[in-house]
């Protein structure tokens, strides 16, 4: 039982070691929010909010998933018992979409049942596999040396896949170049929606570079689109951005419009939305991974612990703090060996909040009681 006394929102501004340029934006900052919920008892548990500074991934960011946990999530959560953290998205039914917000609270409440448990969250969510394999993201790079050189590296760091970043005109020959360098690599490409059907030709040309997968060509609305061009590529096509509900992944299976799903906690409200997703997914052979959102510490932690599910078949985005910060806010930081994170057995998201770190990146804290 947790009687929910206390939610803080600690706003964190962190600089990436590397600005992370794709179709649409480069991040070069995180702005984004550590979610602490307080029960009775005084424990906490953590969670992370995804969104970033502007609405280009998916229509939230920093600050309406801020506005949203003040203003209606935690109004219906204040004093509440619960029992399980399942029953957080029926207690917050009523307030639609706002996934990334959900998911920062639903993530603190799990990591918090999780530790009052005495079990690892990976096991509270029912996972199985603690060793995920993981791949890199690289973002477009100035020239093709320097990405060259970023492939070299991930490669020669063991990470078991190589997925780049692509927009119009920055694609085919990028793809020749890096084939022919790298002829055998697990490749694949993600292209956050820069291109639509006109492109079909253009597209066709990828089928050659022999890719795991491209994902999400299209826009994220166009479903009967990605449809048409599944029809027409032999390279699966992964969907990210436009998958955040059950109902999304329904549609997709059923127009056959992806082969692959990519899963993150943030954009589908939390754990008790993706587990529903991921086992959709498995009834149809449709595989999962895990993508990432650049995450600090505490996302990255949960969004390894839902990659232990069974049906997450391919290499995550969830790679090493040291890839993405100087410092990050957990201790340990999340490591990688031969391309693969062991997770820790230890309760709750597995890691410990490094308080000094949050602190040094903390620009405010707003404590809601
Ligand atoms: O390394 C990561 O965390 C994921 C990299 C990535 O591709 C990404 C990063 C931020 C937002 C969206 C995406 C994406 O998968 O589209
Ligand atoms: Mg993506």
């Amino acid at each position: 039982m947790m009687t929910l006394k206390r939610l803080i929102l600690h706003e964190l501004k962190m600089p990436l070691r590397f600005p992370f340029q794709n179709s649409k934006e480069t991040v070069r900052e995180k702005r984004f929010h550590i979610i602490e919920l307080m029960d009775q008892d005084g424990v906490s548990g953590f969670g992370e909010t995804v969104a970033f500074e502007s609405p280009w991934y998916t229509e939230e960011t920093t600050d309406t998933v801020a506005m949203t946990i003040e203003k209606h999530i935690w109004p219906v959560l204040r004093h509440t018992t619960i029992k399980h953290p399942s029953e957080f998205q029926t207690k917050t039914a009523h307030i639609k979409r706002h996934h990334m917000a959900k998911a920062g609270v639903e993530g603190a409440l799990w990591d918090l049942y999780a530790k009052k448990k005495g079990r690892p969250l990976y096991q509270a969510i029912g996972g199985t596999n603690r060793h995920i394999e993981v791949g890199v993201a690289i973002g477009i790079q100035k020239d093709m040396p320097t990405l060259l050189t970023k492939i070299n590296q991930a490669i020669a760091e063991g990470y078991k896949r190589v997925k780049l970043k692509v927009s119009k005109g920055n694609d085919i020959e990028v793809l020749e170049t890096v084939r022919e360098a790298f002829p055998a690599i697990d490749l694949m490409v993600d292209a956050n929606g820069a291109y639509n059907l006109q492109d079909l030709k253009h597209l066709k040309q990828i089928d050659q570079f022999k890719l795991m997968m491209i994902e999400q060509p299209l826009a994220s609305d166009d479903f009967v689109e990605h449809a048409r061009l599944q029809e027409e590529l032999h390279t699966p096509i992964c969907l990210d951005e436009s998958i955040h509900t059950l109902a999304d992944a329904q549609t997709a299976i059923a127009l056959e419009s992806c082969r692959i799903i990519s899963m993150k906690l943030g954009k589908v409200g939390g754990f008790t939305n993706a587990i529903e997703i991921h086992n959709e997914c498995a009834k149809h052979n449709i595989p999962v991974w895990c993508g990432g959102m650049l995450e600090a510490g505490v996302g990255r932690a949960q969004s390894l612990a839902l990659a232990t599910l069974p049906n997450f078949q391919l290499p995550a985005d969830t790679g090493a703090s040291q890839r993405y910060w100087k410092q990050d806010i957990i201790q340990p930081e999340v490591e990688v060996e031969n391309g693969v994170v062991e997770l820790p057995q230890l309760p709750g998201i597995g890691y410990e909040i490094d308080l000094e770190a949050l602190l040094h990146y903390r620009s405010y804290e707003k404590s809601l009681g």
